[in-house]
């Protein structure tokens, strides 16, 4: 698994091949992580990697020449012919279904725009598929890459150990389709406030029964159409069922 970064910004993804769980992963060779600056493929002595929009508009536009140039280097290092994403508010919407069908390839190169964009005639010749982070507007791709990279890192073997409870994340955790249930460690009392008398129980069904009914009054609450999703996938009980009714 090897993720490339056209970035005018390649330090910002030490985040993700220093730090933490994907850190480790990298350190133990799990998966590779090279970044390639468009501005050291440009010809100027200014060094210019962008320039004003053609039509006029706000803004400047990222140069194709420096762009392309850095990515036929970075598809020669790698010898593969893996996906070119770019990071754009325009892109297909990121999730975990998109992580799942990206782990299972060979990894991405990765091009992060910054200012307006990026000339879309570097787009049309080289670009596979485009990707949004959401409907919010960042300053760049390159965070976006490094949510992006952080999700998909964490599913390959290996990465996660059962320990981290992090193994059971499909995105809801272990009630895969829901928002996870709230969370408490010690002390017993804190600042007054007291763990749930049910998870100092050691009653297994009372505890799993309770995560449950937690998770679906947030789900409910917070993000409605997460449970009419898994309502269609058959994913909620009979017993669900009359807990949500009950709530209403
Ligand atoms: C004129 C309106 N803009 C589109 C929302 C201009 C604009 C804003 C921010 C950017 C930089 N953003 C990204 O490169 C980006 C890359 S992925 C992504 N996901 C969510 N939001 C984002 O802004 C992004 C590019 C153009």
């Amino acid at each position: 698994m090897r993720f490339d970064a056209l970035t005018l910004f390649p330090d910002m993804f030490d985040v993700v091949s220093e730090a933490g769980v994907t850190g480790r992963a990298h350190k133990q060779g799990i998966w590779q992580m090279r970044t390639w600056n468009p501005r050291d493929y440009t010809t100027d002595v200014h060094r210019t990697v962008d320039d004003r929009p053609y039509g006029g508009g706000p803004g400047m536009v990222m140069l194709a020449d420096p762009l392309n140039d850095a990515l036929d280097q970075a598809l020669a290092d790698r010898g593969d012919s893996p996906e070119v994403i770019l990071l754009s508010p325009t892109g297909r919407r990121f999730d975990q279904a998109v992580a799942q069908e990206l782990a299972q390839g060979p990894g991405a190169v990765l091009v992060c725009g910054r200012y307006e964009g990026i000339d879309q005639r570097f787009i049309d010749a080289r670009v596979t598929q485009e990707l949004s982070l959401g409907d919010f507007v960042l300053s760049g791709g390159e965070i976006a890459s490094l949510a992006i990279i952080d999700s998909v890192i964490r599913l390959l073997p290996g990465v996660l150990n059962d320990a981290d409870s992090a193994r059971q994340d499909s995105f809801h955790a272990d009630n895969s389709g829901l928002l996870d249930s709230p969370h408490y460690t010690r002390p017993e009392v804190y600042r007054d406030q007291a763990v749930p008398d049910v998870l100092m129980s050691g009653h297994h069904g009372r505890i799993q029964a309770w995560r449950r009914e937690q998770s679906l009054r947030l789900t409910a609450l917070r993000r409605p159409e997460l449970i009419e999703q898994a309502r269609q996938r058959g994913e909620l009980s009979k017993a669900d069922e009359r807990f949500l009714a009950s709530l209403a």
